[in-house]
């Protein structure tokens, strides 16, 4: 353990023991699939809970989620139970050997979430309670956008935008990241660059995308920082265990370990107040209940 790590640990659990304070949610998008959105938020996550987070991943990729898989875990239940039976999300959240807890997105094919009516209600209220038990909250969205998924990143207190050097994938985060903050301009955004063959080639893109964005939107996204093409990634899908755990001296695990102990850094400052509404809540109420009752 090194001893910024250790620092950086003894000074987070100073500042919650002075302020109980709310979770801050994180929305996961990433414009176009396969750009390893899923495999990132898995390895992030668990990154943040070796620092003594306590950290909440909500698989929003519902009917498809992969999470579980991911960790190498059979739940039992997973979100589409909510729906289904009725249970609770205290029924339904799962503890990952990797130290996080995790909401899985179940698998259907045909399944679809609709959040309307009594369902709506008891989803605002428990999500509200779980604001106060977690350090972060990080929702990882399916590849594309719905109305539902779009709700969620608009409403969080940030958005990471997870991005692959390749033109196609610049250009659809480009287009996510305008649809975003044209409906909210006052989301925080973050891009973390995946799959680089080199640091040069991950700062280039992150700079084409955020000089774009600043040009057009007045916005210019934080460099979350830049993941290698490794293909111990693959290996550990494979495994079924995050790669962090299974090679933790692999490059990319040590480029997730940095970025995750930055990030924490960077949002030391950031405290809701448990006394308070949360914004988020108040955020995502209001964008759900623009949307009831228009159809579709
Ligand atoms: N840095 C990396 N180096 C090499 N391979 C990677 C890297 N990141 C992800 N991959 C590989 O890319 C593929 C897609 O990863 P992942 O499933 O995490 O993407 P995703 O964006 O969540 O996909 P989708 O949104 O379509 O579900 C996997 O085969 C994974 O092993």
């Amino acid at each position: 353990m090194n001893d910024q790590a250790e620092r950086l640990r003894q000074m987070i659990s100073k500042a919650k023991e002075d302020t109980p304070n709310r979770a801050k949610t994180i929305g996961i998008a990433s414009g176009k699939g396969g750009t390893g959105k899923s495999s990132f938020t898995v390895n992030f996550c668990l990154e943040l809970s070796r620092l003594e987070q306590k950290v909440l991943l909500f698989d929003l990729d519902i009917g498809m989620g992969n999470v579980d898989i991911l960790l190498g875990e059979s739940p039992e239940h997973s979100i589409l139970d909510f729906w289904k039976k009725n249970l609770s999300f205290n029924e339904i959240i799962e503890k990952s050997p990797s130290g996080f807890d995790y909401i899985p997105g179940g698998r259907a094919f045909n399944e679809f979430f609709e959040l309307k009516g009594t369902h709506l209600d008891a989803f605002i209220l428990e999500l509200d309670e779980l604001t106060k038990v977690y350090d972060f909250i990080f929702f990882d969205m399916g590849a594309g956008m719905t109305k539902e998924s779009l709700q969620f990143l608009l409403a969080a207190d940030e958005v990471f935008l997870i991005v692959t050097p390749e033109p196609t994938s610049l250009m659809d985060a480009y287009s996510a990241a305008k649809h975003i903050l044209l409906s909210s301009p006052e989301t925080r955004m973050s891009i973390m660059m995946n799959k680089t063959k080199t640091e040069k080639e991950g700062a280039n893109a992150y700079g084409r995308i955020s000089s774009v964005l600043s040009k057009f939107l007045s916005k210019e996204p934080k460099l979350l920082g830049i993941l290698p093409d490794d293909p111990a990634v693959m290996q550990a899908v494979i495994k079924r265990n995050p790669i962090t755990q299974s090679f933790p001296k692999a490059k990319y695990s040590r480029s997730i370990r940095q970025a995750a102990a930055s990030f924490l850094a960077m949002n030391e400052g950031f405290i809701e107040n448990t006394s308070r509404p949360s914004l988020f809540m108040d955020r995502l109420k209001t964008l759900f209940s623009s949307t009831a009752g228009k159809g579709g």
